[in-house]
C-alpha cells in the first residue's frame, strides 16, 4: 500500500486521538482504543503503522508517549513549521485567530494583503504588503504558504509564492491551481465538500423511501 495523502490525514487523527487518550490518563494503547477514537478500523491502524515501521509490544499495545512521539516526527512536526498567508479577509482572518495551530507545532509568521487598511507591523501575526512577500519568505526560509484570497488573484499568488521558496501551498480559493514541478497544491474547495454531503445525505434518504 503507497503512503497517499489518506493515510497521513489518518496519521493526524492518530496522533490527535492519542493526545486525547493521554489527557485521559492512559499509558499504554491497543490498535482498536486507537481505531475508536479516529475513526479507523484497528487492522487499517496496524497497516498505517507498519508502513512507517512503527511496531506495538508482543501483545499488540503501544506506548502513548512513545507513539506520539514516533508520529510527531513523522508528520514533522518536531520542528516549528513556518507557515505564511496571503489574503487577510473573512477565512484569512479565521485561521490566523485560530490558537489549535500553536499547540499543533505550525506557526503563522506573517500574513500578506494589497488592501493598506489591512496593513498592520505591529499585531501579533504582521499583515504586510504583498510586495514584501517574497523577501519575507526567502529571509525565513517558508516552505508552507496559505492562500486565502480571491479566486481572480489566486494562481498569481500562488506563482508568487513559488518563486519566492514555498513548496507546499493549502489554497481555499475555488479554482484549480497550475503548481510548477517542485510544489504540492492542496485545495480546500468547501463548496465542493458540501455539495458532496448533500448528494449522500440526499442518495441515503431516497434509498429509505424506496
Ligand atoms: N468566506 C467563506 O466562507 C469562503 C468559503 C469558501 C471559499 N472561500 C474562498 O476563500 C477565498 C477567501 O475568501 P474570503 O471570504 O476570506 O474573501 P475576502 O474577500 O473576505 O478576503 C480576501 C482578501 O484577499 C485580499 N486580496 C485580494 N487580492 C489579493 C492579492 N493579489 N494578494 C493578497 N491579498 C489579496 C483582499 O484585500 C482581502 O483582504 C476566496 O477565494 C473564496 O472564494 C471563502
Amino acid at each position: 500500500m503507497p503512503v497517499n495523502r489518506k493515510c497521513i490525514i489518518r496519521l493526524s487523527r492518530y496522533k490527535n486521538a492519542l493526545q486525547r487518550l493521554k489527557a485521559l490518563g492512559f499509558v499504554k494503547v491497543f490498535s482498536d482504543n486507537l481505531a475508536d477514537a479516529a475513526g479507523a478500523t484497528p487492522s487499517q491502524v496496524r497497516k498505517d503503522f507498519s508502513l512507517f515501521g512503527i511496531t506495538g509490544n508482543r501483545r499488540g499495545g503501544y506506548v502513548v508517549d512513545e507513539l506520539i512521539e514516533q508520529l510527531r516526527e513523522i508528520l514533522g512536526k518536531n520542528e516549528t513549521q513556518k507557515v505564511v498567508l496571503a489574503g487577510v479577509g473573512n477565512i484569512g482572518r479565521a485561521l490566523m485567530r485560530y490558537e489549535g495551530f500553536g499547540g499543533g507545532g505550525i506557526s503563522i509568521l506573517a500574513a500578506f494583503d494589497i488592501d493598506p487598511a489591512k496593513f498592520d507591523e505591529n499585531a501579533d501575526i504582521p499583515i504586510l504588503p504583498l510586495e514584501r512577500m517574497h523577501d519575507f519568505i526567502s529571509e525565513n526560509d517558508v516552505k508552507i504558504g496559505i492562500l486565502s484570497v480571491p479566486d481572480v488573484a489566486a494562481q498569481q499568488v500562488s506563482e508568487l509564492m513559488q518563486a519566492a521558496g514555498i513548496k507546499g501551498i493549502l489554497n481555499f480559493a475555488p479554482i484549480q491551481l497550475r503548481g510548477d514541478d517542485g510544489a504540492i497544491i492542496n485545495s480546500i474547495n468547501l463548496e465542493v465538500e458540501l455539495e458532496n454531503l448533500i448528494y449522500f445525505v440526499n442518495a441515503a434518504k431516497k434509498g429509505v423511501k424506496e
